[in-house]
């Protein structure tokens, strides 16, 4: 079946203004979409033309026969009767059902909402669904299904309250969100219920790409407690990455219908022919702007390619950064996404399409000092032991051989440390993971393997011996002290090899309301415009003349 919301519209539309409260927004979007719909169908093109994409889309439409007709079908929105506030209450069981307690909330509290929250909505098809500002308003079935899940929290973050609408009804969407904000289950519940929705799961249905491996592991252990919690059988997710032995990851992806995947191994077990991506309905991209940036761009464009057409399949991406560099070759991988975007709105640029600026998470305080490189450990030995004996403290390193040497020197002076990077066996990877989560050590050396996604409880500490190669990755580092609500402090060394970052960093500190001292300014605070080649993946850079060529890997 064709649907409008999902045809050939991608190219003609493009992000409509900022909307101050989207959720005043009429049917227009819809109606506007069905007619350019008809209109395509109608002009211009050759009636031979249109009956050689009409076979196409019914040969497609077979192929992907299990996929619910009614969840992309936008005839049943359109005539949804009553107010555009009430959702899609009335329509049928494969879409998302707005709860009746959410509909009967007063507009201006779902305004005061949205303002207090600072949610920025996108969307080229007028959204008009609400955020799901309590647990209890969720559709009862969901709500009764997860609820355990839920048990320790007091109600969602903005960014689950604001996404999970879109993602239960099937749209494709872009989730901004601060480090911490809870993003994993922003898209893990939608996914697990979508697909325990789905006629047939046989085969693998949903796809989580990570960009880690110890990354991968963790949102893989979220996704399979949703996954227990839900009564649905045959739910099964499996957790592939590279480091480890081959055999038991293929033996476990047989009877599994999700994949949590690091790129490179899920590419190894596509060409020897283990994993058919074929069936997929649900894609994802952990930490999106990383999973696009020039280290795994290739990769990620070879298993979407293998993947059915974006009309064909649900794509989100998260991220706590969305630099400006990627969203082109973002927007080639989704159908009409909704982007949404939590935080202080801190766009200098006056463009009110840029509503994925650097955004830290104003919990952290952020200190940074500015040294000469050979005081580099005098000085951090001075901060660990001004520290209490308990408190985690994450140090991060630029390179490999850097952090063997700053773990080394800790070591020597006496304090309990692990290290985590690329040069280390997956084993003593996560050895070293666990013995700083449970407490035997409380200081872990890493280098930016552990910047992004990892979810450590109390980590009190960040300190930055040498800065990373953006300022994203930056506000990643950071990001893993300060979450769930809590407080955190980062401390970062600035040199004079550093400069071309400087302006970079000044805005993230300034964004998030932090000190800036006046050695860093005097730096100056041009901000490069970022090459999409340079995005966090290969140094040196412009202005880090000071810095080794070393090539940053990622995992596989
Ligand atoms: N609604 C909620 N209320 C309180 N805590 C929550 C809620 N949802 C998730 N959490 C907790 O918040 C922590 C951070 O969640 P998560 O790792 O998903 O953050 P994130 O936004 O993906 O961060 P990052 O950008 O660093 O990847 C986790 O410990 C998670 O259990």
């Amino acid at each position: 079946m064709l649907s409008a919301g999902k045809f050939n519209l991608f190219k003609l539309e493009k992000f409509g203004p900022r909307c101050a409260s989207p959720w005043r927004s009429t049917i227009t979007g819809h109606t506007t979409n069905m007619s350019k719909h008809r209109l395509d169908e109608g002009s211009g093109s050759s009636l031979k033309h249109d009956k050689k994409r009409r076979k196409k889309d019914r040969k497609e439409a077979v192929k992907y026969e299990d996929i619910t007709p009614t969840e992309t079908d936008i005839t049943t929105a359109e005539s949804t009767p009553g107010p555009v506030q009430n959702g899609n209450e009335d329509s049928d069981s494969g879409r998302y059902k707005q709860s009746s307690s959410l509909t009967a909330l007063p507009q201006a509290e779902v305004d005061s909402y949205l303002k207090s929250e600072n949610v920025s909505i996108t969307d080229s098809q007028n959204t008009t669904l609400r955020p799901i500002l309590r647990f209890d308003q969720l559709p009862a079935d969901i709500l009764a299904t997860y609820s355990p899940f839920f048990k320790n929290f007091e109600k969602p973050s903005s960014i689950q309250s604001s996404s999970w609408p879109h993602l239960l009804d099937s749209r494709d969407l872009i989730g901004i969100a601060e480090t911490g904000s809870g993003k994993t289950l922003a898209f893990g519940l939608p996914l697990v219920h979508r697909l325990s929705l789905l006629k047939k799961k046989k085969g693998i249905r949903a796809v989580v790409v990570a960009p880690t491996r110890e990354l991968a592991i963790q949102v893989f252990e979220q996704i399979q407690a949703l996954t227990k919690t839900s009564t649905t059988p045959n739910l099964k997710a499996t957790c592939i990455y590279g480091g480890t032995n081959k055999d038991e990851q293929r033996r476990n992806l047989s009877a599994c219908n999700i994949i949590v995947a690091t790129p490179g191994r899920l590419k190894d077990f596509m060409s020897d022919g283990t994993i058919d991506l074929s069936k997929t309905r649900y894609l994802v991209l952990d930490e999106a702007d990383r999973m696009l940036d020039k280290g795994f761009e290739e990769d990620i464009k070879h298993i979407i390619s293998t993947m059915p057409p974006a009309t064909k399949r649900q794509t989100a991406m998260f991220t706590a950064t969305w630099p400006k560099s990627i969203r082109d070759l973002a927007a080639t991988f989704m159908q009409s996404p909704i982007r949404i975007t939590i935080g202080r709105d801190t766009n200098h640029s006056g463009d009110p399409t840029d509503d994925g600026e650097l955004r830290a998470n104003p919990r952290i305080k952020q200190s940074v000092e500015v040294l000469d490189g050979y005081d580099k450990q005098a000085r951090l030995l001075q901060l660990l032991q001004k520290q209490p004996k308990s408190e985690r403290i994450l140090v991060f390193c630029l390179y490999k051989k850097e952090a063997t040497r700053i773990e080394d020197f800790i070591r020597r002076n006496r304090f309990p440390v692990a290290g985590i990077h690329g040069d280390l066996a997956q084993q003593a990877r996560e050895r070293s993971l666990n013995a700083f989560k449970d407490g035997d050590v409380h200081i872990l050396v890493a280098t930016d393997v552990a910047a992004r996604g990892l979810d450590i409880p109390n980590v009190k500490l960040v300190i930055n011996v040498t800065f990373p190669l953006t300022a994203e990755d930056y506000v990643h580092r950071i990001g893993r002290t300060g979450r769930a609500g809590k407080d955190g402090t980062a401390i970062t060394f600035f040199t004079e090899q550093d400069k071309g970052l400087a302006g970079g960093l000044v805005n993230v500190l300034r964004g998030a309301g932090q000190p800036v001292p006046d050695e860093l300014l005097r730096f100056g605070t041009t901000v490069k415009k970022k090459q999409h080649e340079a995005y966090g993946a290969f140094g040196p850079k412009e202005g880090m003349e000071g810095r080794k060529a070393t090539k940053v890997t990622f995992d596989d």
